[in-house]
């Protein structure tokens, strides 16, 4: 595409009448650029991409797009706004992918893999090609991509999407997280159904406030587009046991659709039946009562379920076909996970790291724990710190054996995370071990016959990270090796 061309789509007040050289590519990453690209200047967090400028020229940049003048002999465009113009122009030069595909975003503080991955799991059953982009990794039909964050920044994003467009996919199913709404991540990207699963604290040490926190989620579906368009209408899915959908409902123009267990909803669960190792309950749905058979346990389980079908309903799949996908689910990796190597206890692995969801995984344990239950959680540093006192709080109040450890400290001091945690649980019983796998260890080694062992916050993590260090660790490997030492 000609500079100007791509130029053109910017807003109508920048006036550049320079050079119009062929663009081949556009970076915001010096080290990505060759020959023909377009260079974008990102004012990071940790660096300001400008002064990589010369640099990108160097490597062949054929413009740069920046927040001032700046001395390379390339044409400089200069906008207000570079992470806001990068938006418009990525989706532009790939050719708007996302109008192409039938766009499903969920966000939520907990349950987005879980219910992305459901989703997925529906759509395939039905016969499309789909594409998943969330916490573990991107997928575009089996092709499995690592990630860096869970909703890529909008570059990345909409090169992902073309791509997904060139390999004929059908429906891709995205996780989009708070940060990326607020960031603009995801301006631009043309959702057909925006999914919400819940709102409870986390990521304060961004957002500030849950009122912040909760506007940032709902940009999601303030976003979803204004327009009565009929033919290709779009639909918001709202979870009616959370006080934020009232909100949400609000804020978007789309039909929309509510799925619940305690409030009347478009699709409930009633009747409810749990056992260890799956979950029935009732269906009433417009289209009647349907009996589900889940393989999935907890209640924030049947919740993920509930937001699946809806996004699935929707978009147009039969109601009955969605339930034997549903039904067919056999769990998400990292997700209440259980590690089995012939002992006689039992070890869960979760990714419960938000107080809400240890709370909700306790809880459920609680339902059928006969034993002592003990939990080995942390918390991450660099992350929000008021979540750690409740953390902590709920570890001790539905376990019998809390045990405070390392989750990624990043570049915090591991016991002044611990000591946080603490503050929550003063007089209460606890046992703090920094080294993550000595804590696995010292769960493995006291667990006794009918004991639940729940080690949370990690999940499908397969590292630690210490310091500016990433080690190897993988919760499910260093419980199945204590468990053998035993
Ligand atoms: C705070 C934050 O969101 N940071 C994101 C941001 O990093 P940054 O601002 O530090 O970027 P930077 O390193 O300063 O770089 C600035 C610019 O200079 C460029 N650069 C940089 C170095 C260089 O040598 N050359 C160069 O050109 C970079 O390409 C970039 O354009 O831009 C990066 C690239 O897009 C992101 O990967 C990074 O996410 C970091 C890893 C992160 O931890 N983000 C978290 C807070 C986050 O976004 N989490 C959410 C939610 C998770 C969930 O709950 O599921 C997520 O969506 O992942
Ligand atoms: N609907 C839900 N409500 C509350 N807790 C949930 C729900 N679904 C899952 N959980 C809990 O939250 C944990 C994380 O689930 P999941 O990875 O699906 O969430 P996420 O929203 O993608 O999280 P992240 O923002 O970190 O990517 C699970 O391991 C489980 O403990
Ligand atoms: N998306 C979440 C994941 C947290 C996982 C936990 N293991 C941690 O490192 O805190 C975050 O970046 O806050
Ligand atoms: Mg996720």
């Amino acid at each position: 595409m000609k500079l100007h061309e791509l130029i053109g789509y910017l807003h109508p007040f920048v006036d550049y009448k320079g050079e119009n050289p062929e663009i081949t590519s556009i970076e915001n990453d010096n080290r990505r650029v060759t020959p023909g690209s377009l260079f974008i200047c990102i004012k990071g967090y940790t660096v300001d991409g400008h002064d990589f400028a010369g640099s990108a020229v160097k490597n062949g940049a054929a413009a740069v797009l920046a927040e001032r003048e700046l001395p390379v002999n390339v044409p400089v465009i200069v906008v207000k706004d570079t992470v806001r113009a990068m938006a418009v122009l990525a989706d532009a030069f790939y050719g708007q992918p996302s109008q192409k595909l039938h766009m499903v975003g969920i966000t939520g503080t907990n349950g987005k893999t879980t219910t992305s991955l459901i989703i997925e799991q529906i759509f395939k059953d039905a016969g499309q090609k789909t594409g998943l982009i969330g916490t573990m990794y991107t997928k575009i039909g089996e092709q499995i991509f690592e990630v860096k964050n869970t909703t890529p920044e909008s570059l990345t994003l909409q090169k992902t999407f073309k791509r997904m467009v060139d390999e004929q996919v059908d429906t891709a199913v995205m996780e989009v997280s708070s940060h990326a709404l607020v960031y603009g991540r995801v301006h631009g990207t043309d959702y057909n159904v925006a999914v919400f699963t819940n709102l409870t604290q986390d990521h304060l040490d961004y957002h500030k406030t849950m009122e912040e926190y909760r506007k940032a989620k709902g940009l999601l579906f303030s976003q979803l587009g204004n327009a009565f368009n009929h033919e290709n209408p779009k639909f918001a899915v709202l979870n009616s046991d959370d006080p934020a959908s009232d909100e949400y409902a609000m804020l978007t123009t789309a039909h929309i659709l509510t799925y619940g267990i305690d409030n009347h909803a478009d699709l409930q669960a009633i009747n409810i039946a749990m056992t260890a190792s799956g979950t029935s309950f009732d269906l009433v749905s417009p289209f009647g009562v349907k009996k589900v058979n889940i393989q999935l346990i907890g209640k924030f389980s049947i919740y993920n379920v509930l937001a699946s079908i809806g996004a699935a309903l929707v978009s147009g799949l039969s109601l009955d076909d969605i339930i034997a996908s549903v039904e067919s689910v056999k769990g998400v990796s990292g997700r209440f996970e259980v590690v089995d190597a012939g002992q006689d206890f039992s070890v869960i692995v979760d990714y419960a790291h938000t107080p809400d969801s240890l709370e909700n995984v306790l809880k459920t344990i609680q339902q059928f724990a006969q034993e002592r239950v003990f939990c080995v959680v942390g918390c991450g540093g660099d992350r929000d710190r008021t979540k750690r006192p409740l953390m902590a709080k709920i570890a001790c109040e539905y376990s019998t054996d809390a045990i405070f450890t390392s989750d990624n400290p990043r570049s915090e001091d591991p016991a002044e995370i611990i000591k946080d945690m603490e503050e929550g649980v003063k007089g209460e019983v606890y046992t703090s071990i920094i080294d993550r796998k000595e804590a696995i260890q010292h769960a493995v080694k006291n667990a006794k016959s009918g004991d639940v062992i729940l080690i949370a916050g990690k999940g499908h993590e397969t590292y630690q990270q210490i310091g500016d260090r990433t080690f190897d660790f993988d919760d499910r490997i260093v419980a199945r090796e204590a468990i053998e030492e035993r």
